[in-house]
């Protein structure tokens, strides 16, 4: 196991910390080497196999990120914008791949994270399932077939805990769409519709968002014209998907060059 990466988990405590964590601890293609907590959290300073109430995995959970990422060749990380900004810079540091699932990155942040991508290989994507970035390519070859008679909306549905929307993958689907129409989403985009609103603009996507209980993903892009709907949807019910996405992210990046990749280039579709 010495000669296989080691990986850190950022965000060690969150839903998909505990996720990424049993994922590495099961694969015999990575070894867990560090997991990252905020400084003050109880986990900090406990073995993360017993915080999660399990057996004990030899990994400390600390609140040290560089001390963390110069002992591992990859970083995983679904934890927020702020922090992952700040670990894009310490990872390039410590020359690790870094995987972000984080979402709710507003463009400065995307820029921060693009200037440490110079220096290492980073790849982020708002959804790390195969399923979804299929749905991906589908929603662009549907929107580049159908004119402006079909509206396109995306609608998402998360677990009550979420605090972004719309989600990174409603983002990336709204994205597709407007490629394959051959628009700019800034310039088509709709959300949170309420009001008098007047009717719906030609052309424009739309986007809504429900939050309740504890669903774990759930994405729908239609595709609505006269006296007829396509709907394509994805149904996440487990985030193991999104584990297993990022896991496949950190071993393919440690042979790439310096970059910023997507999924799209992990899954090679
Ligand atoms: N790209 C993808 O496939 C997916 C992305 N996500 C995204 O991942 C992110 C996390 O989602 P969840 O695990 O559900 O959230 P969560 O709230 O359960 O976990 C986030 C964790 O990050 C930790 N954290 C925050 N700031 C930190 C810091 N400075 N240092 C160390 N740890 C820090 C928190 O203490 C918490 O344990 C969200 O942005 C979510 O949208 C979630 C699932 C899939
Ligand atoms: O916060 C979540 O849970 C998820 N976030 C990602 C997103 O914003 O799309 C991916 C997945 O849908 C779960």
């Amino acid at each position: 196991m010495q000669n296989v990466p080691g990986l850190v988990v950022t965000g060690a405590s969150g839903r998909m910390g505990q996720m990424l964590i049993r994922t590495i601890a099961a694969s015999d293609k990575a070894r867990l080497v560090g997991c990252l907590e905020r400084s003050g959290h109880p986990w900090v300073g406990r073995d993360v196999g017993e915080c999660m109430g399990g057996a004990a995995l030899g990994v400390l959970v600390t609140d040290d990120p560089l001390e963390a990422f110069v002992q591992a060749q990859g970083v995983i990380d679904f934890t927020a914008p702020a922090a992952t900004v700040e670990f894009a810079a310490l990872a390039a540091q410590a020359r690790a791949v870094h995987v972000i699932g984080t979402t709710g990155l507003d463009p400065v942040q995307i820029a921060a994270i693009e200037a440490a991508a110079r220096h290492a290989v980073i790849v982020r994507a708002g959804n790390m399932s195969l399923g979804v970035n299929l749905l991906v390519r589908l929603t662009q070859k549907v929107a580049q077939a159908l004119d402006a008679d079909w509206d396109v909306e995306v609608v998402e549905a998360h677990h009550r805990m979420k605090v972004d929307a719309p989600s990174g993958t409603a983002l990336m689907l709204g994205q597709a769409a407007a490629n394959g129409r051959g628009v700019t989403l800034d310039s088509a985009m709709v959300s949170g519709r309420d009001g008098i609103t007047g009717a719906r603009e030609r052309g424009t996507i739309g986007f809504s968002a429900i939050r309740g209980g504890d669903v774990v993903g759930e994405h729908d892009v239609i595709f609505a014209a006269e006296g007829e709907r396509i709907v394509l949807r994805h149904l996440a019910t487990d985030r193991a998907i999104f584990a297993r996405g990022a896991l496949r992210a950190a071993l393919w990046g440690q042979d790439q060059k310096p970059g910023h990749y997507d999924m799209m280039d992990v899954l090679g579709i």
